[in-house]
């Protein structure tokens, strides 16, 4: 792992939303949705640094990347396609070819990346989960890319449709961390030592206001007094 993951692996991306919401008025806290876990589950999440890679339609000028040998240790794998293969609403891509596979996930894993997200279709499912590394995607295929998609390009800003009409763009590096409820990306311009601060403090405060749930206190009562401490932060 590398710079903040081993700190940020301790935070659910409930926590990291619930952050980037109050802490940087972030209103989508950072959530990308539709997203299912498909393999590698455990009681982390996986964090990493997002290893970016573009696929387009297999027509397109630009030549064939090998996108899969050279990942960095510690990397989130995130693959999206081009905007034009991709739609507001389900089934969120053009194409029902898989972009990826097993064993892709297998020399991802070998190289230390901790995980991948595909804005788009996955196959080999059992293969995923054999490895226990964690795969994320929009949905499942079971036709291989090559006569519909091609990589064309590496480390570049991938850009996501979302329901609201507009777009998120995932830099390179950004911090991406998954879970079962899906994946967040914490922009790169965000202090993530104050965030992780703020986890910290609000993780605890919430431990607090269940007690006091557990004990009889209405909630509106307990969250606004245990709550208090966050002031802080503002
Ligand atoms: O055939 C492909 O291109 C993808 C695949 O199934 C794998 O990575 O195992
Ligand atoms: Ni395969």
């Amino acid at each position: 792992m590398q710079g903040f993951s081993e700190e940020l692996v301790k935070f659910s991306t409930c926590d990291i939303a619930d952050g980037l919401v109050n802490l940087y008025s972030i209103a989508d806290g950072g959530y990308f949705a539709n997203l299912t876990q498909y393999s590698g589950k455990s009681s982390t999440p996986v964090v990493g640094r997002a290893y970016t890679v573009l696929f387009a339609s297999a027509d397109d000028p630009r030549p064939a990347v090998n996108y899969i040998d050279e990942i960095p240790r510690g990397s989130f794998v995130v693959i999206a396609l081009s905007k034009d293969l991709q739609t507001m609403y389900a089934p969120y891509v053009k194409v029902t070819q898989a972009c990826y596979g097993g064993l892709m996930s297998t020399r991802a894993k070998y190289q230390g990346a901790v995980g991948s997200v595909i804005f788009g279709r996955v196959r080999d499912v059992d293969e995923h989960r054999a490895l226990e590394y964690p795969v994320f995607s929009y949905g499942l295929g079971a036709c291989a890319p090559k006569m519909a998609l091609k990589p064309v390009a590496i480390n570049v800003p991938l850009e996501v449709s979302c329901i609201d009409g507009t777009d998120r763009i995932i830099q390179p590096a950004d911090y991406i961390v998954g879970d079962e409820h899906g994946i967040v990306r914490i922009p790169g311009d965000i202090d993530v030592e104050k965030l992780l601060e703020y986890m910290k403090a609000s993780v605890e405060a919430d431990e607090l206001v269940a007690q006091d749930i557990k004990a009889g206190v209405p909630a509106k009562q307990a969250q606004q007094e245990r709550r208090k401490v966050l002031k802080r932060f503002f």
